[in-house]
């Protein structure tokens, strides 16, 4: 059942990633990542309706000008505190960003868990289908065994989209 407060925080990500689009050949808007992650959750049975929430809201603050205390204002301390799980300090230098996302992983809840699994599900998609905009062949192959190394700090979380990536990182001879 679709939730007043689920369409609410999935019509404030639309607007404020409105100017933004993937990195595939088709500058694909920025949403459909969005609503992708939160279909990957629902697919797998995941009814937390906080999880289904912070999915569609887990780049609001990284990319956008929205703010954690914007968040929490509309959608509570419960989602806030899971967008901060998920969320990248982009002050840092990226190489540095990279490492902390792998040794993040081990330490999150499992609700941000879950979420940072189909976020990661739904990029490698996007890579398998595509090279992003701009990016050679062996970017593209790191990013494929940097995102096995984030998921296998996630392992033990949700046994279907496991079961995805792993079909991707066998497909990649990575497992
Ligand atoms: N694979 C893929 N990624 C795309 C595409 N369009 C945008 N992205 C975003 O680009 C990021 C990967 O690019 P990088 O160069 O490694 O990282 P950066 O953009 O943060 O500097 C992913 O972030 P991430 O940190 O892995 O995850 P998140 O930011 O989505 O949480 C993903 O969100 C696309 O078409 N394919
Ligand atoms: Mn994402």
């Amino acid at each position: 059942m679709a939730s007043l407060d689920f369409m609410r925080a999935l019509k404030f990500a639309a607007q404020k990633h409105s100017k933004q689009r993937r990195k595939d050949p088709d500058s694909t808007p920025y949403v459909n990542h969005l609503i992708n992650v939160g279909t990957i959750l629902a697919e797998a049975g995941i009814k937390d309706e906080g999880v289904l929430i912070a999915a569609v809201l887990h780049d609001v603050v990284e990319d956008t000008d929205a703010t954690f205390q914007e968040v929490e204002t509309l959608f509570g301390v419960d989602v806030s505190n899971l967008v901060h799980e998920l969320t990248d300090d982009k002050t840092l230098e990226k190489a540095e960003r990279k490492r902390l996302q792998i040794e993040k992983a081990a330490k999150s809840t499992k609700r941000a868990k879950l979420i940072k699994l189909a976020d990661k599900l739904d990029n490698l998609r996007d890579l398998q289908m595509n090279t992003p905009q701009g990016w050679t062949e062996e970017r593209r192959e790191e990013y494929f065994e940097w995102a096995k190394r984030v998921v296998d700090n996630l392992r033990g979380t949700n046994a279907m989209i496991e079961e995805s990536l792993d079909q991707i990182f066998r497909d990649r001879n990575l497992l």
